[in-house]
């Protein structure tokens, strides 16, 4: 029987945010001093911290928020694979691999390298692959990166053409000690009603 593998960022005052975003930070709100009883803490934080999925509104005014997403998208098998080293991953970096029935993809890229600090510069999903992973039946895309599209890029448009294939994501996972092959994948969302995204645990089994 396989162990249960975190591939989640530790969520701290650690955490590399998006440059300008609200810096995480746990507090105790009550204390068990003040209440009598418990300590009551609070967070504060960007849906876009550290491990955690994009709901299509984050791009898109009409999208779905966090709560009307399908939570079969982030309980199932998942195939990693690792591309190292590339500046872009699109159709060339994927064609001599089998993907034939993968409905959960996790690409581990080693691009960030110190976790505590935002990076300059990511490998980016080329648009054009999205119409590429649907045809093979990927259904959720997920990365060891804080986005999908390059940091500077206002279009955001892997974001958008993954979303219109009805590819959802996953972004900042850790996959450093991940080797590839097949998994059972758990990463749900919070039932965040009107959220644009969601912090999510994210842990991988691997299958025999
Ligand atoms: N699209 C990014 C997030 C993003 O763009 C962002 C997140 C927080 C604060 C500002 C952001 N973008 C600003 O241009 C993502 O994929 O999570
Ligand atoms: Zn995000
Ligand atoms: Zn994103």
């Amino acid at each position: 029987m396989g162990i249960w593998i975190d591939i989640s960022q530790r969520l701290d005052e650690n955490v590399a945010v998006w440059p300008g975003d609200t810096p995480f930070s746990y507090k105790v709100n009550w204390s068990k001093v003040e209440s009598g009883s418990v300590n009551v803490g609070q967070i504060n934080m960007s849906l876009h911290t550290g491990t955690h999925i994009d709901a299509p509104f984050h791009f898109d005014n009409d999208g779905k928020r966090v709560i009307d997403l399908d939570l079969d998208l982030y309980i199932g098998n998942a195939t990693v694979i690792h591309l190292p080293n590339k500046t872009s991953i699109g159709v060339n970096e994927l064609s001599n691999l089998d993907l034939q029935g993968v409905t959960r993809l996790l690409i581990r890229t080693d691009a960030w390298k110190n976790r505590s600090v935002f990076p300059q510069t990511i490998p980016h999903i080329q648009p054009e692959l999205a119409a590429y992973l649907s045809e093979l039946g990927v259904r959720l895309i997920g990365l060891d990166l804080p986005s999908v599209d390059p940091l500077d890029s206002k279009e955001l448009s892997a974001h958008h053409e993954l979303a219109g294939h009805k590819i959802h994501i996953l972004e900042g996972l850790v996959l450093d000690e991940i080797g590839p092959g097949n998994y059972e994948l758990a990463a749900l969302p919070l039932p965040l009603v009107e959220a644009d995204g969601s912090p999510i645990r994210a842990v991988l089994k691997k299958l025999p």
